[in-house]
C-alpha cells in the first residue's frame, strides 16, 4: 500500500498547496485523482514519488518510509510532456537501455508499448502518442510497485489515449501494480479508474 499521511507542502514561501492531505493507493488498483487545474494534484504526485519533500507528513510504501528505500524507486512518476522528460540527444533505444535495471531483458510490457523500429530514432522523430508510450515503458521497465500517471494522456487524441490506458490496465492486471491516474478530466477518470477521489482529500485544514 502507498500511504501519504497528513501531507503539508508548498513551493518556496508560497501558500500551502497541501495542508494535511491524505491519500492511499493499493496494489492492483487504478485510482483516479480528480481536481481542477492548479489545485495541487501534481504537487501531491511529486510528494508521493519522493521528488518533493513535504514540510510535514509521511509517505510509506508497503510498510517502509519512502525516504528510507534504497535502489530503484518503488514509486514512478510519469508526466504529461514526455519530450521534457527525455534527453533529446539520446535515441529511443538508449533512453530505454538507461532505464532498464542492469542485466534485465526487454520486458513483455515494453514490447507491447514500444516498436523496435523506434529504437534508432531521436525523441523528436516520434509522434506525441508514440513518445508517451516510450515514456511509460521507461517507467515500467523499472518494475515500480506504484505508478503515478500525471495527465499522461492529456495531449493525445481519443484513440491514442484509449490505447495507452489499455496498455496500462493490462500491466496492472499482470503485475498488480497500483496506479494513480491524475487528471482534471472527469470523463477520462470515470473510464479508466476503479474509483475516483477528489481534491482536497484533506481533513479540515489547519493552516499556519
Ligand atoms: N515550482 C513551483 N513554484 C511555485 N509555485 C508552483 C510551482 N509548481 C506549482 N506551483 C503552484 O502550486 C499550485 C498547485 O500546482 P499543481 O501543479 O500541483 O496543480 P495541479 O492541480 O496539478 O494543476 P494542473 O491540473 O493545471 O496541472 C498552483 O497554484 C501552481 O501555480
Amino acid at each position: 500500500m502507498l500511504i501519504g499521511t497528513d501531507l503539508w507542502a508548498r513551493h518556496g514561501r508560497g501558500p500551502w498547496i497541501l495542508a494535511g492531505h491524505h491519500l492511499t493507493l493499493a496494489p492492483g488498483e487504478v485510482r483516479g485523482l480528480f481536481g481542477p487545474s492548479g489545485c495541487g494534484k501534481s504537487t501531491l504526485a511529486a510528494v508521493l514519488a519522493g521528488l518533493h519533500v513535504p514540510a510535514r507528513g509521511t509517505v510509506e510504501v508497503d510498510g517502509a518510509a519512502l525516504a528510507s528505500i534504497a535502489g530503484p524507486r518503488p514509486v514512478q512518476l510519469v508526466l504529461q510532456h514526455p519530450e521534457r522528460a527525455m534527453n533529446p540527444r539520446w535515441k529511443i533505444g538508449r533512453v530505454l537501455d538507461e532505464a532498464r535495471p542492469d542485466g534485465a531483458e526487454r520486458s513483455l510490457a515494453e514490447g507491447d508499448l514500444v516498436q523496435s523500429a523506434w529504437f534508432d530514432r531521436y525523441p523528436h522523430e516520434l509522434s506525441g502518442g508514440e513518445l508517451q508510450r516510450v515514456n511509460l515503458a521507461r517507467a515500467l521497465v523499472t518494475e515500480p510497485s506504484y505508478l503515478l500517471a500525471d495527465e499522461i494522456s492529456a495531449s493525445l487524441d481519443a484513440i491514442t489515449q484509449a490505447l495507452l490506458w489499455s496498455h496500462l490496465r493490462d500491466h496492472v492486471a499482470r503485475r498488480r501494480m497500483g496506479v494513480l491516474a491524475v487528471s482534471h478530466d472527469r470523463a477520462l477518470l470515470a473510464a479508466v479508474a476503479d474509483e475516483v477521489v477528489e481534491f482536497p482529500l484533506a481533513r479540515p485544514a489547519l493552516r499556519g
